[in-house]
């Protein structure tokens, strides 16, 4: 008899107090992001992954501001969302490593309710002859980049906030910007960076309704990556293969939805959510269903985080013995 109550107890109750703990804790507390007649700011917008969530965002009824360098993609990237959805997108170039242009644009560009820091570059190579310049291009444009035009434009939304509800900054990061990747120390150390810059800023602005995502996609089919494809070191390409590749449409719905649902961590394939559970460490968790998962699956998910890693370095042992 005691053992039915033993097992009832742990079975049962245990996890639904749990649930009901969790249910009160997480914080920040849920929060829905509206996108229709919202002011959609995304940089990298004239391809790729910015591309497809700027049609996506145009699609759902937002007005859509794209900033990139090359004013000739801008201008292709309007006319290509004018075709698709039927409505007017503003395009500004500007270089997010100058601080200024990217400030004068944004002060033109008026009030932001949905930030998305998407542009980035990819330039992959072993650390011990990648050209210093090269690094310095990925940590500049990815990290200092997307300080520069959070820095630019966080007054103007805060501003805004009391009027039209609540805000959001969505970073994109990438699988590299969870776990270390051979062929992008770089790169991954820019992208780890973006991870310390939002979780910092999530806390700097809850109570000013601005929320923060922070997406990861896997390889995605973007132009950017059949250039980068070109000069990916082979075990670059192995390890990346762990999480296979996905559509820049697909990876924009995911964008999407984690930016609507105010989602802090955004995964966007099943190995992304594994890699999320294994890399939650201290951030921010707002749905208590989720954070339950994480809580009861932390172990073994390490576990197979181990496997991965024997997986991997099994790859390096055979390609440094074929040499
Ligand atoms: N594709 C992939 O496999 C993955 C990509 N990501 C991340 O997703 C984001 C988008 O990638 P993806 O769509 O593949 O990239 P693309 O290379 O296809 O597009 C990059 C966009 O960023 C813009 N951009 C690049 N540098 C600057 C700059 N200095 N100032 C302003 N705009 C700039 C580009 O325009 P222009 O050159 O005209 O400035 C372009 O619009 C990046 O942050 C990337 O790291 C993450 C995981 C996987
Ligand atoms: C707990 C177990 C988790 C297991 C899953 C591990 C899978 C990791 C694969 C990492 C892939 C990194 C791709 C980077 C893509 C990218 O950013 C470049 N294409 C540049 O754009």
């Amino acid at each position: 008899m005691a053992g039915v109550y033993f097992s009832f107890f742990s079975l049962i109750l245990i996890p639904l107090s749990l649930l009901l703990i969790l249910y009160i804790i997480v914080r920040p507390k849920p929060s829905r992001i509206p996108i229709k007649n919202r002011h959609v700011f995304i940089t990298g917008g004239s391809s790729g992954i910015g591309l497809a969530l700027a049609n996506l965002c145009a699609h759902h009824g937002a007005d859509v501001t794209l900033l990139a360098r090359d004013v000739k993609k801008l201008e292709e990237a309007k006319q290509s969302i004018k075709l698709a959805t039927g409505r007017d997108v503003k395009v500004f170039s500007a270089d997010v490593r100058d601080y200024d242009a990217v400030s004068r644009v944004v002060e033109e560009a008026g009030p932001i309710d949905v930030l998305v820091c998407n542009h980035g570059v990819f330039v992959p190579h072993e650390l011990a002859d990648q050209k210093v310049d090269e690094i310095k291009f990925m940590l500049d444009v990815n990290l200092m980049g997307t300080f520069h035009l959070i820095r630019a434009a966080l007054p103007g939304m805060k501003k805004v906030r009391a009027e039209k509800g609540p805000g959001s900054i969505a970073i994109m990061s990438s699988q590299a910007g969870q776990v270390g990747i051979y062929g992008y120390t770089a790169y991954s150390a820019s992208k780890f960076g973006l991870k310390g810059l939002a979780e910092a800023l999530q806390q700097e602005v809850i109570a000013d309704n601005i929320h923060v995502s922070l997406i990861f996609p896997p390889d995605t089919e973007t132009p950017g990556l059949a250039e980068e494809t070109k000069r990916r070191p082979q075990l670059t390409s192995i390890i990346a293969a762990s999480s296979g590749a996905m559509k820049a449409d697909d990876v924009a719905k995911k964008s999407l939805d984690g930016i609507q649902s105010g989602s802090f961590v955004v995964p966007c394939n099943f190995e992304g959510f594994l890699l999320s559970i294994a890399t939650a460490g201290l951030s921010p968790q707002r749905s208590y269903l989720l954070a339950f998962v994480e809580v009861m699956t932390a172990g073994i998910i390490r576990l197979v985080g181990l496997f991965f890693q024997w997986n991997w370095y099994g790859s390096i042992e055979k390609w440094h013995s074929k040499k």
